[in-house]
Protein backbone atom coordinates (compact mmCIF):
# COMPACT_ATOMS: atom_id res chain seq x y z
CA UNK A 1 0.00 0.00 0.00
CA UNK A 2 1.55 3.60 -0.70
CA UNK A 3 1.07 5.70 2.71
CA UNK A 4 1.83 9.24 3.24
CA UNK A 5 2.47 9.81 7.09
CA UNK A 6 2.49 13.84 7.72
CA UNK A 7 4.57 14.58 10.74
CA UNK A 8 7.97 12.87 11.64
CA UNK A 9 7.43 13.25 15.49
CA UNK A 10 7.54 10.57 17.94
CA UNK A 11 4.36 8.92 16.09
CA UNK A 12 4.94 9.93 13.02
CA UNK A 13 8.26 8.50 12.47
CA UNK A 14 7.66 5.25 14.23
CA UNK A 15 4.74 4.79 12.44
CA UNK A 16 6.30 5.38 9.08
CA UNK A 17 9.12 3.21 10.35
CA UNK A 18 6.66 0.41 11.60
CA UNK A 19 4.32 0.33 8.10
CA UNK A 20 7.81 0.23 5.89
CA UNK A 21 8.66 -2.89 8.00
CA UNK A 22 5.40 -4.13 7.10
CA UNK A 23 6.20 -4.14 3.66
CA UNK A 24 4.00 -0.84 2.77
CA UNK A 25 5.83 2.15 0.83
CA UNK A 26 5.68 5.01 2.86
CA UNK A 27 6.79 8.43 2.36
CA UNK A 28 7.15 10.45 5.54
CA UNK A 29 7.00 14.07 5.26
CA UNK A 30 7.45 17.21 7.85
CA UNK A 31 7.23 20.65 7.50
CA UNK A 32 10.51 20.70 9.26
CA UNK A 33 13.01 20.86 6.41
CA UNK A 34 15.78 20.38 8.80
CA UNK A 35 14.22 17.12 10.27
CA UNK A 36 13.76 16.15 6.69
CA UNK A 37 17.16 16.92 5.86
CA UNK A 38 18.79 14.66 8.51
CA UNK A 39 16.37 11.87 8.02
CA UNK A 40 17.70 11.98 4.45
CA UNK A 41 21.37 11.92 5.48
CA UNK A 42 20.20 8.65 7.50
CA UNK A 43 20.65 9.81 10.91
CA UNK A 44 17.37 9.90 13.49
CA UNK A 45 15.83 12.46 14.66
CA UNK A 46 15.00 10.99 18.11
CA UNK A 47 16.08 8.39 20.45
CA UNK A 48 13.86 5.84 20.24
CA UNK A 49 15.55 1.93 21.44
CA UNK A 50 15.49 0.11 18.23
CA UNK A 51 14.13 2.49 15.60
CA UNK A 52 17.11 3.12 14.00
CA UNK A 53 18.30 -0.49 13.68
CA UNK A 54 14.82 -0.80 11.57
CA UNK A 55 14.81 2.04 9.63
CA UNK A 56 17.96 1.05 8.34
CA UNK A 57 17.08 -2.31 7.72
CA UNK A 58 13.79 -1.16 5.65
CA UNK A 59 15.06 2.06 4.13
CA UNK A 60 13.57 0.01 0.59
CA UNK A 61 10.28 0.94 1.59
CA UNK A 62 10.87 4.59 2.75
CA UNK A 63 11.50 8.32 1.58
CA UNK A 64 11.36 11.29 3.74
CA UNK A 65 10.44 14.65 1.84
CA UNK A 66 8.89 18.38 2.69
CA UNK A 67 7.06 17.81 -0.46
CA UNK A 68 3.86 17.08 1.19
CA UNK A 69 1.41 17.67 -1.89
CA UNK A 70 3.28 15.70 -3.57
CA UNK A 71 3.46 12.76 -1.19
CA UNK A 72 -0.37 13.24 -1.09
CA UNK A 73 -1.12 13.14 -4.30
CA UNK A 74 0.24 9.49 -4.97
CA UNK A 75 -0.62 7.81 -1.56
CA UNK A 76 -4.17 6.51 -1.30
CA UNK A 77 -3.96 6.15 2.53
CA UNK A 78 -2.56 9.33 4.71
CA UNK A 79 -1.77 9.45 8.42
CA UNK A 80 -1.68 12.38 10.03
CA UNK A 81 0.35 12.32 12.87
CA UNK A 82 1.10 15.93 13.41
CA UNK A 83 1.44 17.41 17.01
CA UNK A 84 -1.84 18.66 19.19
CA UNK A 85 -0.14 20.92 21.94
CA UNK A 86 -2.26 22.13 24.52
CA UNK A 87 -3.15 26.01 24.38
CA UNK A 88 -2.75 28.34 27.58
CA UNK A 89 -6.55 27.32 28.67
CA UNK A 90 -5.92 23.89 28.57
CA UNK A 91 -7.47 23.46 25.17
CA UNK A 92 -6.06 21.05 21.87
CA UNK A 93 -4.36 23.59 19.70
CA UNK A 94 -5.70 21.73 16.11
CA UNK A 95 -3.76 24.39 14.09
CA UNK A 96 -1.45 21.92 12.67
CA UNK A 97 -4.20 19.78 12.10
CA UNK A 98 -6.09 22.50 10.24
CA UNK A 99 -3.59 23.02 8.33
CA UNK A 100 -2.89 19.83 6.98
CA UNK A 101 -6.42 19.15 6.00
CA UNK A 102 -6.74 22.30 3.99
CA UNK A 103 -3.60 21.08 2.22
CA UNK A 104 -5.04 17.57 1.76
CA UNK A 105 -8.28 19.02 0.23
CA UNK A 106 -6.10 21.08 -1.87
CA UNK A 107 -4.39 18.06 -3.27
CA UNK A 108 -7.27 15.28 -2.92
CA UNK A 109 -7.72 13.96 -7.13
CA UNK A 110 -8.13 10.23 -6.22
CA UNK A 111 -9.97 8.68 -3.41
CA UNK A 112 -8.12 8.50 0.45
CA UNK A 113 -8.54 7.11 3.35
CA UNK A 114 -7.51 10.07 6.21
CA UNK A 115 -5.99 8.36 9.16
CA UNK A 116 -5.94 10.84 12.25
CA UNK A 117 -3.18 9.59 14.39
CA UNK A 118 -2.85 12.65 16.24
CA UNK A 119 -4.64 12.72 19.40
CA UNK A 120 -7.92 15.03 18.93
CA UNK A 121 -10.77 15.97 20.91
CA UNK A 122 -14.19 14.57 21.18
CA UNK A 123 -15.89 15.69 17.48
CA UNK A 124 -12.89 16.58 15.54
CA UNK A 125 -12.54 14.02 13.18
CA UNK A 126 -16.53 14.57 12.32
CA UNK A 127 -15.40 18.28 12.23
CA UNK A 128 -12.57 17.26 9.40
CA UNK A 129 -15.81 15.17 7.19
CA UNK A 130 -17.39 18.68 7.32
CA UNK A 131 -13.96 20.50 6.56
CA UNK A 132 -13.53 19.09 3.39
CA UNK A 133 -16.83 18.63 2.46
CA UNK A 134 -17.02 22.85 2.58
CA UNK A 135 -13.87 22.73 0.84
CA UNK A 136 -15.84 20.94 -1.88
CA UNK A 137 -13.89 17.79 -1.88
CA UNK A 138 -16.24 15.53 -3.33
CA UNK A 139 -18.09 13.07 -0.74
CA UNK A 140 -16.88 9.92 -3.04
CA UNK A 141 -13.00 10.92 -2.27
CA UNK A 142 -12.52 10.51 0.87
CA UNK A 143 -13.46 8.38 4.22
CA UNK A 144 -12.22 10.01 7.63
CA UNK A 145 -10.96 7.08 9.90
CA UNK A 146 -9.70 7.63 13.67
CA UNK A 147 -6.90 5.53 14.66
CA UNK A 148 -6.00 6.76 18.13
CA UNK A 149 -2.16 5.61 18.66
CA UNK A 150 -1.12 4.29 22.29
CA UNK A 151 2.60 4.01 21.81
CA UNK A 152 4.84 5.06 24.72
CA UNK A 153 7.93 7.21 24.40
CA UNK A 154 10.73 4.62 25.03
CA UNK A 155 9.17 1.60 23.87
CA UNK A 156 7.60 2.72 20.62
CA UNK A 157 8.76 0.48 18.67
CA UNK A 158 8.34 -2.83 20.56
CA UNK A 159 4.61 -0.61 21.34
CA UNK A 160 3.32 -0.46 17.87
CA UNK A 161 4.82 -3.71 16.63
CA UNK A 162 3.15 -5.50 19.71
CA UNK A 163 0.60 -3.22 20.80
CA UNK A 164 -2.56 -4.87 23.40
CA UNK A 165 -5.49 -3.44 20.61
CA UNK A 166 -5.90 -1.12 17.47
CA UNK A 167 -8.95 1.03 17.64
CA UNK A 168 -10.33 1.90 14.93
CA UNK A 169 -13.15 4.69 14.50
CA UNK A 170 -15.67 5.01 11.53
CA UNK A 171 -17.88 6.83 9.72
CA UNK A 172 -21.23 5.54 10.06
CA UNK A 173 -22.04 2.85 7.28
CA UNK A 174 -17.88 3.02 6.58
CA UNK A 175 -17.19 -0.59 6.10
CA UNK A 176 -14.59 0.51 2.72
CA UNK A 177 -11.95 1.62 5.59
CA UNK A 178 -12.04 -1.27 8.11
CA UNK A 179 -10.54 -3.46 5.32
CA UNK A 180 -8.13 -0.92 4.15
CA UNK A 181 -7.06 -0.42 7.89
CA UNK A 182 -7.05 -4.45 8.33
CA UNK A 183 -4.53 -4.55 5.09
CA UNK A 184 -2.34 -1.73 6.65
CA UNK A 185 -2.28 -3.62 9.90
CA UNK A 186 -1.24 -6.82 8.46
CA UNK A 187 1.07 -9.12 10.10
CA UNK A 188 0.56 -7.36 13.80
CA UNK A 189 -1.23 -9.40 15.84
CA UNK A 190 -3.41 -7.30 18.27
CA UNK A 191 -7.66 -7.19 18.22
CA UNK A 192 -9.32 -4.40 16.45
CA UNK A 193 -11.69 -2.49 18.22
CA UNK A 194 -14.39 -0.68 16.22
CA UNK A 195 -16.56 1.88 17.39
CA UNK A 196 -17.42 5.31 16.00
CA UNK A 197 -15.22 8.34 15.03
CA UNK A 198 -16.19 10.07 18.35
CA UNK A 199 -15.96 6.50 20.28
CA UNK A 200 -12.40 5.85 19.38
CA UNK A 201 -11.56 9.63 20.42
CA UNK A 202 -12.53 9.11 23.79
CA UNK A 203 -10.89 5.86 23.95
CA UNK A 204 -7.99 7.86 23.53
CA UNK A 205 -8.88 10.44 26.33
CA UNK A 206 -10.10 7.98 28.57
CA UNK A 207 -6.98 5.90 28.62
CA UNK A 208 -4.66 8.48 28.89
CA UNK A 209 -6.57 9.95 31.62
CA UNK A 210 -7.29 6.02 33.59
CA UNK A 211 -3.11 5.46 33.77
CA UNK A 212 -2.89 9.46 34.89
CA UNK A 213 -5.37 9.10 37.51
CA UNK A 214 -3.87 5.47 38.39
CA UNK A 215 -0.18 7.49 39.23
CA UNK A 216 -1.86 10.15 41.06
CA UNK A 217 -4.14 7.66 43.11
CA UNK A 218 -0.61 6.25 44.22
CA UNK A 219 1.27 9.51 44.84
CA UNK A 220 -1.86 10.70 47.32
CA UNK A 221 -1.21 6.77 48.89
CA UNK A 222 2.47 7.11 48.72
CA UNK A 223 1.66 10.80 50.76
CA UNK A 224 -0.44 9.15 53.56
CA UNK A 225 2.17 6.23 53.78
CA UNK A 226 4.81 8.81 54.42
CA UNK A 227 2.99 10.36 57.83
CA UNK A 228 2.06 6.28 58.82
CA UNK A 229 5.59 5.30 58.52
CA UNK A 230 4.22 2.36 56.06
CA UNK A 231 6.04 1.60 52.59
CA UNK A 232 4.09 2.07 49.42
CA UNK A 233 6.36 -0.52 47.66
CA UNK A 234 4.37 -3.09 49.61
CA UNK A 235 1.32 -1.72 48.81
CA UNK A 236 1.77 -1.07 45.41
CA UNK A 237 2.65 -5.13 45.76
CA UNK A 238 -0.49 -5.71 47.70
CA UNK A 239 -2.93 -4.54 45.46
CA UNK A 240 -1.18 -5.05 42.81
CA UNK A 241 -1.57 -8.79 42.89
CA UNK A 242 -5.22 -8.16 42.52
CA UNK A 243 -6.35 -8.48 38.84
CA UNK A 244 -8.81 -6.11 39.02
CA UNK A 245 -6.33 -3.31 39.96
CA UNK A 246 -3.35 -4.78 37.94
CA UNK A 247 -0.07 -4.57 38.66
CA UNK A 248 1.03 -1.90 36.57
CA UNK A 249 1.40 2.18 36.80
CA UNK A 250 1.17 2.13 40.40
CA UNK A 251 4.88 3.75 40.76
CA UNK A 252 4.41 6.40 42.78
CA UNK A 253 6.96 9.33 42.32
CA UNK A 254 7.71 12.91 41.49
CA UNK A 255 4.57 12.82 39.07
CA UNK A 256 3.67 12.18 35.46
CA UNK A 257 5.19 14.42 32.80
CA UNK A 258 5.57 14.03 29.03
CA UNK A 259 3.41 15.00 25.67
CA UNK A 260 0.65 13.59 26.34
CA UNK A 261 -0.58 13.15 29.91
CA UNK A 262 -0.84 16.54 31.26
CA UNK A 263 -2.20 18.12 28.08
CA UNK A 264 -4.10 14.90 27.05
CA UNK A 265 -6.27 15.58 30.82
CA UNK A 266 -6.11 19.56 30.38
CA UNK A 267 -8.00 19.32 26.93
CA UNK A 268 -10.27 16.33 28.40
CA UNK A 269 -10.92 18.93 31.28
CA UNK A 270 -11.62 21.73 28.96
CA UNK A 271 -13.92 19.98 26.78
CA UNK A 272 -16.10 18.54 29.72
CA UNK A 273 -15.96 22.17 31.07
CA UNK A 274 -17.41 23.22 27.52
CA UNK A 275 -20.77 20.95 28.14
CA UNK A 276 -20.83 22.04 31.61
CA UNK A 277 -19.60 18.91 33.16
CA UNK A 278 -17.40 19.22 36.03
CA UNK A 279 -14.75 16.33 35.67
CA UNK A 280 -13.36 16.65 39.41
CA UNK A 281 -12.09 13.23 39.64
CA UNK A 282 -9.69 14.75 36.65
CA UNK A 283 -8.95 17.72 38.03
CA UNK A 284 -8.10 16.12 41.20
CA UNK A 285 -5.46 13.52 39.00
CA UNK A 286 -3.71 17.09 37.84
CA UNK A 287 -3.57 18.97 41.08
CA UNK A 288 -2.22 16.22 43.01
CA UNK A 289 0.52 15.87 39.84
CA UNK A 290 1.35 19.89 39.39
CA UNK A 291 1.76 19.47 43.62
CA UNK A 292 3.55 16.28 43.78
CA UNK A 293 7.34 18.21 43.29
CA UNK A 294 6.19 20.67 45.97
CA UNK A 295 5.77 17.52 48.25
CA UNK A 296 9.62 16.62 47.54
CA UNK A 297 10.94 20.42 47.58
CA UNK A 298 9.46 20.16 51.21
CA UNK A 299 11.42 16.85 51.94
CA UNK A 300 14.43 18.11 50.32
CA UNK A 301 14.32 21.49 52.80
CA UNK A 302 13.41 19.26 55.85
CA UNK A 303 17.16 18.27 55.45
CA UNK A 304 18.68 21.53 53.96
CA UNK A 305 16.37 24.92 54.94
CA UNK A 306 18.37 27.59 53.28
CA UNK A 307 19.06 26.11 49.76
CA UNK A 308 21.04 29.30 48.49
CA UNK A 309 24.44 28.03 46.98
CA UNK A 310 23.72 24.39 47.78
CA UNK A 311 25.13 22.31 45.29
CA UNK A 312 21.99 20.16 43.93
CA UNK A 313 23.10 17.34 41.55
CA UNK A 314 20.11 16.20 39.86
CA UNK A 315 20.34 12.85 37.85
CA UNK A 316 17.88 12.94 35.10
CA UNK A 317 16.45 15.28 32.70
CA UNK A 318 13.83 13.19 30.42
CA UNK A 319 10.30 12.74 31.49
CA UNK A 320 10.95 9.30 31.67
CA UNK A 321 13.75 7.09 31.57
CA UNK A 322 14.97 5.79 27.88
CA UNK A 323 13.89 8.80 26.02
CA UNK A 324 15.21 12.32 24.87
CA UNK A 325 12.09 13.84 25.43
CA UNK A 326 11.57 16.72 28.28
CA UNK A 327 8.22 17.88 27.43
CA UNK A 328 6.31 18.67 30.60
CA UNK A 329 9.45 16.58 32.45
CA UNK A 330 9.19 16.81 36.51
CA UNK A 331 12.76 16.82 36.47
CA UNK A 332 12.26 20.30 34.94
CA UNK A 333 10.27 21.97 37.49
CA UNK A 334 12.17 20.63 39.93
CA UNK A 335 15.13 22.04 39.01
CA UNK A 336 13.37 25.58 38.00
CA UNK A 337 12.07 25.77 41.53
CA UNK A 338 15.77 24.58 42.84
CA UNK A 339 16.88 27.42 41.09
CA UNK A 340 14.10 29.74 42.62
CA UNK A 341 15.97 28.99 46.10
CA UNK A 342 19.15 29.74 44.20
CA UNK A 343 20.63 26.91 44.30
CA UNK A 344 23.37 25.84 41.97
CA UNK A 345 22.16 23.08 40.39
CA UNK A 346 24.10 20.36 38.28
CA UNK A 347 22.68 17.78 36.12
CA UNK A 348 23.40 14.90 34.31
CA UNK A 349 21.16 12.80 31.78
CA UNK A 350 21.91 9.67 29.48
CA UNK A 351 20.12 11.14 26.81
CA UNK A 352 18.21 14.67 27.11
CA UNK A 353 19.73 17.98 27.27
CA UNK A 354 18.02 21.58 28.71
CA UNK A 355 19.63 24.74 28.11
CA UNK A 356 19.15 27.65 30.47
CA UNK A 357 21.00 29.64 33.19
CA UNK A 358 21.91 28.89 36.43
CA UNK A 359 21.97 24.84 35.64
CA UNK A 360 25.22 23.21 34.71
CA UNK A 361 25.07 20.36 32.47
CA UNK A 362 27.85 17.71 32.72
CA UNK A 363 28.56 14.72 30.04
CA UNK A 364 29.57 12.30 32.69
CA UNK A 365 27.60 11.52 35.98
CA UNK A 366 30.93 11.67 38.16
CA UNK A 367 31.42 14.91 37.27
CA UNK A 368 28.26 16.35 38.34
CA UNK A 369 28.37 14.50 41.78
CA UNK A 370 31.56 16.40 42.66
CA UNK A 371 31.14 18.22 46.01
CA UNK A 372 27.41 18.09 45.62
CA UNK A 373 25.27 19.16 49.15
CA UNK A 374 22.36 16.61 47.92
CA UNK A 375 22.14 13.94 44.94
CA UNK A 376 18.21 13.96 43.90
CA UNK A 377 17.36 11.23 41.71
CA UNK A 378 14.61 12.85 38.59
CA UNK A 379 14.30 10.25 36.29
CA UNK A 380 14.61 6.54 36.93
CA UNK A 381 16.92 5.86 34.50
CA UNK A 382 18.72 2.25 34.87
CA UNK A 383 22.14 3.73 34.60
CA UNK A 384 21.35 5.14 38.45
CA UNK A 385 20.42 1.90 39.20
CA UNK A 386 24.48 0.79 38.77
CA UNK A 387 25.65 3.63 40.47
CA UNK A 388 29.29 2.91 42.35
CA UNK A 389 28.42 4.61 45.77
CA UNK A 390 31.42 3.79 47.51
CA UNK A 391 33.15 6.03 45.13
CA UNK A 392 30.27 8.70 45.01
CA UNK A 393 30.92 9.20 48.86
CA UNK A 394 34.66 10.22 48.51
CA UNK A 395 32.96 12.79 45.83
CA UNK A 396 29.99 14.27 48.31
CA UNK A 397 29.84 16.90 50.76
CA UNK A 398 26.97 15.43 52.23
CA UNK A 399 24.98 12.64 52.19
CA UNK A 400 21.75 13.01 51.19
CA UNK A 401 19.95 10.96 48.46
CA UNK A 402 16.59 12.18 47.61
CA UNK A 403 14.66 9.52 45.38
CA UNK A 404 12.10 10.90 43.67
CA UNK A 405 11.15 7.81 42.23
CA UNK A 406 11.49 5.13 44.55
CA UNK A 407 13.73 3.12 42.16
CA UNK A 408 17.03 2.51 43.89
CA UNK A 409 18.36 0.12 45.98
CA UNK A 410 17.61 1.41 49.17
CA UNK A 411 20.15 -0.61 51.02
CA UNK A 412 23.16 -0.46 48.73
CA UNK A 413 23.25 3.19 48.94
CA UNK A 414 22.23 3.56 52.94
CA UNK A 415 25.10 1.49 53.49
CA UNK A 416 27.35 3.43 52.06
CA UNK A 417 26.27 6.09 55.00
CA UNK A 418 23.91 8.35 53.04
CA UNK A 419 21.05 9.26 54.13
CA UNK A 420 17.78 7.67 51.69
CA UNK A 421 14.93 9.97 50.93
CA UNK A 422 12.17 8.70 49.26
CA UNK A 423 8.08 8.84 49.68
CA UNK A 424 6.30 6.76 51.63
CA UNK A 425 9.38 4.29 51.67
CA UNK A 426 9.49 4.08 55.47
CA UNK A 427 11.24 1.28 56.69
CA UNK A 428 9.10 -1.91 57.26
CA UNK A 429 11.61 -3.95 59.92
CA UNK A 430 9.60 -7.28 59.48
CA UNK A 431 10.41 -7.84 55.61
CA UNK A 432 13.39 -9.64 54.55
CA UNK A 433 16.24 -8.01 53.19
CA UNK A 434 15.75 -6.67 49.34
N1 LIG B 1 4.60 11.18 21.74
C1 LIG B 1 3.88 10.13 22.05
O1 LIG B 1 4.33 9.21 22.76
C2 LIG B 1 2.46 9.99 21.58
C3 LIG B 1 1.82 11.03 20.94
N2 LIG B 1 0.51 10.89 20.54
C4 LIG B 1 -0.15 11.98 19.82
O2 LIG B 1 0.37 12.01 18.49
C5 LIG B 1 0.48 13.34 18.00
C6 LIG B 1 1.90 13.65 17.59
O3 LIG B 1 2.72 13.58 18.74
P1 LIG B 1 4.33 13.56 18.61
O4 LIG B 1 4.73 12.60 17.56
O5 LIG B 1 4.83 13.39 19.97
O6 LIG B 1 4.58 15.04 18.09
P2 LIG B 1 5.96 15.73 17.62
O7 LIG B 1 5.88 17.12 18.05
O8 LIG B 1 7.10 14.87 18.03
O9 LIG B 1 5.88 15.65 16.03
C7 LIG B 1 4.93 16.34 15.26
C8 LIG B 1 5.54 16.66 13.91
O10 LIG B 1 4.54 17.21 13.05
C9 LIG B 1 5.17 18.19 12.21
N3 LIG B 1 4.16 19.07 11.62
C10 LIG B 1 3.37 19.98 12.24
N4 LIG B 1 2.56 20.58 11.34
C11 LIG B 1 2.83 20.02 10.14
C12 LIG B 1 2.31 20.21 8.84
N5 LIG B 1 1.33 21.09 8.59
N6 LIG B 1 2.81 19.48 7.83
C13 LIG B 1 3.80 18.59 8.07
N7 LIG B 1 4.33 18.35 9.27
C14 LIG B 1 3.85 19.06 10.31
C15 LIG B 1 6.12 18.89 13.16
O11 LIG B 1 7.12 19.60 12.46
C16 LIG B 1 6.66 17.71 13.98
O12 LIG B 1 7.84 17.18 13.41
C17 LIG B 1 -0.07 14.22 19.14
O13 LIG B 1 -1.43 14.45 18.92
C18 LIG B 1 0.12 13.36 20.38
O14 LIG B 1 -0.80 13.68 21.39
C19 LIG B 1 -0.18 9.72 20.71
C20 LIG B 1 0.43 8.65 21.32
C21 LIG B 1 1.80 8.68 21.78
O1 LIG C 1 -0.70 9.44 24.46
C1 LIG C 1 0.48 9.31 24.64
O2 LIG C 1 1.35 10.08 24.26
C2 LIG C 1 1.02 8.15 25.41
O3 LIG C 1 1.09 8.54 26.81
C3 LIG C 1 1.64 7.56 27.67
O4 LIG C 1 2.96 7.21 27.26
P1 LIG C 1 4.25 8.09 27.66
O5 LIG C 1 3.83 9.47 28.01
O6 LIG C 1 5.23 7.89 26.57
O7 LIG C 1 4.88 7.41 28.93
P2 LIG C 1 4.35 6.55 30.19
O8 LIG C 1 5.19 5.36 30.31
O9 LIG C 1 2.91 6.37 30.17
O10 LIG C 1 4.74 7.54 31.39
C4 LIG C 1 4.13 8.80 31.53
C5 LIG C 1 4.59 9.46 32.81
O11 LIG C 1 4.07 8.78 33.96
C6 LIG C 1 5.13 8.46 34.86
N1 LIG C 1 4.77 7.20 35.55
C7 LIG C 1 4.45 6.09 34.84
C8 LIG C 1 4.08 4.92 35.49
C9 LIG C 1 4.05 4.88 36.89
O12 LIG C 1 3.72 3.86 37.54
N2 LIG C 1 4.37 6.01 37.58
C10 LIG C 1 4.73 7.17 36.94
O13 LIG C 1 5.02 8.18 37.61
C11 LIG C 1 6.37 8.35 33.98
O14 LIG C 1 7.53 8.52 34.73
C12 LIG C 1 6.11 9.46 32.99
O15 LIG C 1 6.51 10.70 33.51
C13 LIG C 1 0.78 6.29 27.59
O16 LIG C 1 1.35 5.28 28.42
C14 LIG C 1 0.69 5.79 26.15
O17 LIG C 1 -0.18 4.66 26.09
C15 LIG C 1 0.14 6.91 25.27
O18 LIG C 1 0.12 6.51 23.92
Amino acid sequence: MEICVIGAGYVGLTSAVVFARLGHKVTCVDKDSEKIKKLNEGSITIFEPGLEKLLVGFNRNISFSEDIEDAIGRAETILIAVGTPQLPDGEADLQFVNEVILTIANTIYSHKTIITKSTVPIGTNDKLVEILLELEVKRSRFHIVSNPEFLREGSAVKDMLHPDKIVVGLEDHDQQSLIKLKQLYYGINAPFVVTSLKGAEMIKYASNSFLATKISFMNEMARICDVFNVDIMDVAKGIGSDPRIGSEFLQAGIGYGGSCFPKDLQSLIYTSKKQEILPKLLMATEEINQTQVDVYMDKLKSYIPNLTDKKITVLGLSFKPNTDDIRSSPAIRLIHKLVAHNAKVHVYDPKAKYETTNVIQFHHVNDALNDTDCIIVATDWDEFLYLDWNDIKRRVNENIVLDTRNFLNRNKVEKHGFTYVGLGRSRNETKLPE
